[in-house]
């Protein structure tokens, strides 16, 4: 199992570029699977994600290649299979987005039910309803759910009780080859939604709305490959945004959308961050002094629940008490007793996490137990005092495209020690 060995003490300067969205590029490429013809994808990140949710729709039939660095082919021209197996959902919970292109194109999916994961039991009830509403027959039996619609999906009118991002989406793309109009009320409004309904459309999807609280939906009766370029990653680069504020650091972030990121960098600014934005990106300088600020995690345009973890990093060696409150994920505090393991002052109270700053972390092995509590111990090594060793790293490959790559350019002592 490889570690990361982080020698903490060192400002981060310089500039870093940000890669394509992990969670645009994965329902993106989801989508691709709709198009009678090839998809070309540019900026998409080489993470394990897309590697495993390529790996999926390969099972389908669909081909994938890369034509250079960011640039990935998709053609899904001849879909010879209907079901994605259990080793690879278990892996990614994002290949359950596979379920919609695949009901609306063939009419029939069977895909193995995803597990949780470290942050909560993850259900998938909405994207079932959505499905259901559409005209689909839902049989759960055997860890699978098999979705069945022989004669085609219709549309309709469907109300989220809750604006899950996945079940956004699933039921955007299975609604796009339905017959008639599809009203999708409550639904995610993240930016990824709206890349997402910006490649459906370039690929002949008739979807007006998304970014907004109702999305209709006019049915086509085919899709084509389209070209797309995939949003920059708002998540890394509000956690370069860290690492630069964590190191009283100045780090120039070259491709970052502000625009997606206003919670965070308002919370940023409140800590007594200096923030510069710019078309091309942003710059984030640390000032010496850290003041602790309370957040709450909501659905977006909300603090988003995956800048959560880095946030508490930083506020673990801030002045003051910091309530962070995690409203989105029944369990996404798992990085806690690891921040605690290296002097942080956090109490856990219900949701909520009491943080007490201290003046300095201290190094020590800690384990990472899923994708952004990883990246939130990172940037606790990069501060603290002394060496820091992670294990459990898969975690952070999942999310994080040439993580210890783009550290060490801007200065960071840290190394990928192959185990
Ligand atoms: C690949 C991807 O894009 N992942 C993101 C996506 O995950 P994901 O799409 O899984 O997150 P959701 O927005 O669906 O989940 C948010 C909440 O809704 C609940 N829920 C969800 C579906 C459902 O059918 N029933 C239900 O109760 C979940 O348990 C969770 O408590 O959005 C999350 C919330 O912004 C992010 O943290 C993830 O990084
Ligand atoms: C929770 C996350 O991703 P996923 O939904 O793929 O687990 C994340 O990106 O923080």
């Amino acid at each position: 199992m490889d570690k990361l060995i982080i020698s903490g003490g060192k400002r981060l300067c310089g500039t870093v570029k940000v890669s394509g969205a992990k969670n645009a590029v994965l329902p993106i490429i989801a989508a691709a699977l709709l198009g009678t013809s090839p998809s070309r994808l540019m900026e998409t990140p080489r993470l394990d994600d897309v590697r495993t949710i390529s790996e999926v729709i390969e099972c389908l039939g669909a081909k994938v290649r890369w034509e250079d660095t960011d640039t990935l082919v998709v053609d899904s021209s001849d879909i010879t299979g209907c079901e994605a197996p259990y080793e690879l959902v278990r892996k990614m919970r994002a290949s359950f987005l596979v379920m919609g292109p695949l009901l609306a194109r063939t009419g029939f999916a069977k895909i193995s039910l995803p597990g949780g994961c470290a942050i909560g039991t993850r259900p998938i009830d909405l994207h079932l309803k959505g499905f259901e509403a559409l005209g689909a027959e839902i049989v759960l039996g055997h860890g699978y759910v098999e979705a069945k619609a022989p004669r085609g999906l219709h549309g309709a009118r469907i109300y989220l009780d809750f604006p899950s991002v996945g079940a956004t989406e699933n039921i955007l793309m299975a609604a796009a080859l339905a017959k008639g109009t599809t009203v999708l009320e409550n639904p995610a409004e993240e930016p990824e939604v709206v890349d997402l309904a910006n490649f459906l459309n370039a690929m002949g999807a008739k979807i007006r709305g998304a970014g907004t609280n109702v999305i209709k939906v006019e049915g086509v009766n085919e899709l084509r490959g389209a070209t797309h370029t995939v949003i920059p990653d708002r998540i890394e680069a509000g956690t370069y945004m860290v690492g630069a504020a964590i190191t009283n650091g100045d780090v120039y972030i070259e491709n970052a959308l502000t625009e997606h990121l206003k919670p965070v960098v308002a919370k940023l600014k409140e800590a007594g961050v200096r923030i510069e934005e710019d078309i091309n990106g942003v710059r984030v300088q640390g000032t010496g002094f850290l003041r602790t600020v309370d957040i709450k995690t909501l659905p977006y345009p909300g603090f988003p629940t995956d800048m959560q973890a880095q946030f508490m990093a930083l506020m673990t060696v801030a002045h003051g008490t910091s309530i962070i409150t995690e409203t989105v994920f029944e369990n996404r505090f798992m990085h806690v007793d690891e921040l605690k393991r290296m002097g942080a002052n956090i109490k856990i109270e219900g949701r909520s996490a009491v943080v007490e700053g201290v003046p300095r972390l201290q190094g020590c092995p800690v384990k990472a137990t899923d994708l952004r509590a990883g990246a939130a111990l990172v940037l606790a090594g990069l501060a603290a005092e002394g060496q820091t060793e992670i294990s459990c790293i898969h975690h952070i490959d999942r999310g994080y495209d040439n993580l210890v790559g783009k550290l060490k350019s801007l200065g960071a002592d840290i190394e990928r020690v192959i185990g």
